[in-house]
């Protein structure tokens, strides 16, 4: 690895992760998006939050990250430590918003550029040879793949070293041999942080999750994981039957109802 090896197992942002609660409903014009719902991420965990495309899922990542929404959400966000979240978050969107005029290592570091502050250059090359990406340091955006560009995002968003960290959909661009690395990677680099992470992939939920829930128009479901914590071996028996459960809960016709004996995929 070039460059200072990547320490955050540590860092100060694991130290201090709080936990948080967002309760509240949300509507899309004057129609109820979605019904009182209260989703908590316990401090220094994982939480992974499942469901259908367009039920609220990045509302509810936005909404903790302070962020606008296109949905009127109607509730608060409360943190344990009674501490703003302001300055305390990374969020990585769905989109990797990289900007188009710096290379990649100025977007990995575009953080301490706009707080003014001093770039840790070997910390960003570290974490994109990390990502694989080291032999791109200094190409443009645009010069990368759907998927190199993700792991870019990936890379700017552990650069942040935040204690609560929002993951929309961080995974979705990258091949199965890729996914698995970095899914491994964010898990061992943001060990003790407070995570959400939104997925639509039950395996990566299963994988990563210390607790994961299904969304709904109707509220939040909990959704049944493995006893042992995450990251989970690929090949774990116990995550492979936590994976088919969760597939077969999201494939049931109506996830607001519970099925009867004998029903389901
Ligand atoms: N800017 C916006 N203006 C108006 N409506 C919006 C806006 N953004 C989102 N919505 C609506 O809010 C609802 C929730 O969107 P949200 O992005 O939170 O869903 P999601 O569960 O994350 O979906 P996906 O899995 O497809 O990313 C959707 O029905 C969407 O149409």
């Amino acid at each position: 690895m070039s460059g200072a090896s990547v320490q955050m197992k540590t860092g100060a942002g694991a130290a201090s992760a709080p936990g948080i609660t967002l309760a509240g409903e949300g509507y899309s014009g004057e129609a109820l998006l979605f019904a009182p719902l209260t989703l908590t991420l316990p401090a220094g965990r994982w939480t992974g939050l499942l469901g259908a495309s367009g039920v609220g899922k990045s509302t509810l990542l936005r909404v903790i990250a302070g962020l606008e929404t296109g949905v009127r959400f109607v509730g608060e966000v409360r943190v344990s430590d009674g501490l703003p979240l302001s300055g305390r978050v990374a969020l990585m969107a769905q989109s990797d918003l990289l900007v188009p005029w710096r290379d990649i290592l100025g977007n990995v570091t575009i953080g301490a550029t706009l707080r003014g502050a001093r770039a840790d250059r070997d910390r960003a090359m570290a974490l994109l040879e990390r990502v694989g990406l080291a032999d791109h340091a200094h190409k443009r955006p645009h010069m990368l793949s759907g998927g190199q560009r993700q792991r870019a995002a990936l890379a700017r968003t552990l650069m942040e070293d935040r204690p609560v960290i929002l993951l929309d959909e961080p995974f979705s661009a990258l091949d199965a041999r890729m996914r698995a690395q970095m899914q491994e990677l964010a898990g061992a680099l943001l060990t003790g942080r407070t995570v959400l992470l939104v997925t639509h992939e039950p395996a990566e939920a299963a994988r990563l999750s210390h607790a994961a829930w299904l969304m709904h128009a109707r509220g939040l479901e909990a959704l049944e994981l493995p006893q042992t914590p995450p990251v989970r071996d690929l090949e774990d028996p116990a995550f492979l039957s936590a994976q088919a459960a969760l597939f077969r809960r999201l494939r049931a016709r109506d996830p607001g109802v519970p099925e009867r004996a004998g029903e389901g995929a």
